[in-house]
């Protein structure tokens, strides 16, 4: 049996707010009411309603400020305003705040129906569409491109994860991907409304990381000139996101760990400590088990900030994502860069592929924004990628040392195309300068482009 759809009935009038019951109910629905907008939005944060049948004039509260209540605190219920002799006006202008529709007072029963039949099909709409959207990109976070197996498992516990407080410990190679999964545990949950707020560990020296963290009073040291807020403080409410948390000095690690404890903070210098609310989500390309071993990362820290942890796959163990990648990058970039629809040769693709990609995602997208400068606007060819990716072309593309042949042919030809690659990535890709230090005519150089398929 499908769960009952609930309703929210919400209007200061006794007799509407029964007739609207009795007639819902009968429609299949289970109904809620609220007499004002303040009691209506205590019922909508828990309830979890499809849909909420608000009037406009009520007092305490009314429909207007509890729409805007709705949508800030992020209640994904329909809304449908109901609109008193006078008021369409104002229903026209919740409309514009985000209500899904409206309907003038006095109603009769169809008249209700049809509002609701339509918000349902809307609703059915959108869930097919989300559902869609997810299925191509194989889980429900929309910034991050992948259809592989092991960061699909990911994505399904950051789904699981955003909602609550948990510690989450993010592992992973350099441009893996962690900040993202971190933006996505915060920017998904309950807390995305409160700040997301970020900090190297390993960019900040060692004697201000404290204060950076913590904040300091007036006077706390020489240096301290006013009081200053702390990025604990910062993210109260939010995520507080330590990037190379591995990078932590031991002494800072006695504090933090205090600090997870007890839920509270102390300002250098100051008397009294102050209680935060904070999801800490800690990341580290480093192998912190090991770090503990070594005597280098505290073992009591570690299982704290470790609750649960997220191993992000090296690029090169999910090559089936780098096309996705490149498709992903080049609309990006190609956008705001004012190039869109390129699209990479067949070779180019390949090398990108066969390439193991030791900075991860973060290389690959450097890699296509620097290929789009290179480009000519229409195809991304191997000539403008890096020397290291181009030498994973197939094997003719290869230079005279690596190939199997004693053509001296073949291989002046290789090493002529090497020459050419090297000349554009030296010049930026401008042909005239590339023509000069070859030592040869801007003439011959075009036409070796094209011999060489590097157009
Ligand atoms: N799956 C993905 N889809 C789209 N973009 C991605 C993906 N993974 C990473 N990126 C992009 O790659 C870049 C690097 O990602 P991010 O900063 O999250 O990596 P990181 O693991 O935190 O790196 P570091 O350890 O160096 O801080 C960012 O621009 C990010 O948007």
């Amino acid at each position: 049996m499908t769960e009952k759809k609930k309703i929210l009935v919400v209007d200061d009038e006794p007799n509407l707010r029964h007739m609207l019951q009795v007639l819902l109910k009968k429609q299949g629905y289970q109904v809620e009411q609220s007499a004002d907008g303040a009691d209506a939005l205590a019922k909508a944060g828990e309830g979890n309603f499809a849909f909420i049948l608000c009037d406009i004039r009520m007092p305490v509260m009314d429909g207007k400020k509890f729409l805007l209540a709705c949508t800030e605190s992020g209640i994904g219920a329909t809304i449908i305003m109901m609109s008193a002799y006078g008021t369409v006006d104002d229903a026209i202008e919740c409309m514009k705040l985000g209500a899904y529709d409206y309907i003038s007072k006095p109603f009769n029963s169809d008249e209700i129906s049809l509002v609701l039949k339509k918000a349902e099909e809307r609703e059915r709409l959108k869930d097919e569409n989300r559902r869609l959207r997810e299925a191509v990109r194989g889980h429900a976070f929309p910034d991050i491109i992948s259809r592989n197996d092991r960061m699909g498992r990911i994505m399904e516990l950051v789904k699981k994860l955003s909602g609550h407080k948990t510690t989450v410990l993010i592992q992973g190679e350099s441009g893996t991907g962690k900040e993202l999964v971190a933006r996505a545990l915060h920017y998904c949950g309950v807390r995305r409304q409160g700040p997301f707020v970020a900090v190297n560990c390993g960019a900040i020296p060692a004697a201000l990381l404290e204060s950076e963290l913590f904040g300091h009073v007036k006077g706390a040291f020489t240096d301290a000139g006013h009081d200053k807020i702390g990025l604990f403080e910062e993210a109260h409410g939010g995520t507080l996101f330590l990037d190379e948390i591995g990078e932590l000095p031991l002494a800072l690690q006695v504090k933090l760990l205090r600090v997870l404890q007890e839920e509270e903070i102390r300002r250098l210098g100051a008397a009294a400590a102050q209680k935060v609310d904070v999801r800490v989500v800690s990341a580290t390309s480093r192998d912190l088990a090991g770090e503990v071993a070594a005597g280098r990362f505290r073992e009591d820290l570690y299982f704290r900030i470790n609750v649960f942890a997220l191993s992000l796959p090296a690029l090169r163990e999910r090559v089936e994502d780098v096309p996705l990648l490149v498709d992903h990058f080049l609309e990006k970039h190609g956008e705001r860069m004012g190039m869109p629809g390129v699209h990479p040769t067949p070779e180019a693709l390949q090398a990108l592929v066969r390439y193991s990609w030791p900075g991860n995602v973060r290389e690959l997208e450097n890699c296509i924004e620097r290929g789009l400068v290179l480009c000519d606007g229409a195809t991304l060819g191997l000539a403008s990628l890096p020397e290291a990716v181009r030498a994973c072309a197939g094997q003719e593309h290869r230079g005279v040392d690596r190939s199997d042949s004693l053509s001296i042919k073949k291989g002046a030809e290789a090493l002529e195309r090497q020459l050419i690659v090297r000349a554009l990535e030296q010049t930026g890709g401008n042909r005239t300068h590339a023509a000069r230090l070859l030592e040869i005519s801007h003439r011959a150089l075009l036409y070796k482009l094209k011999e060489y398929d590097l157009g």
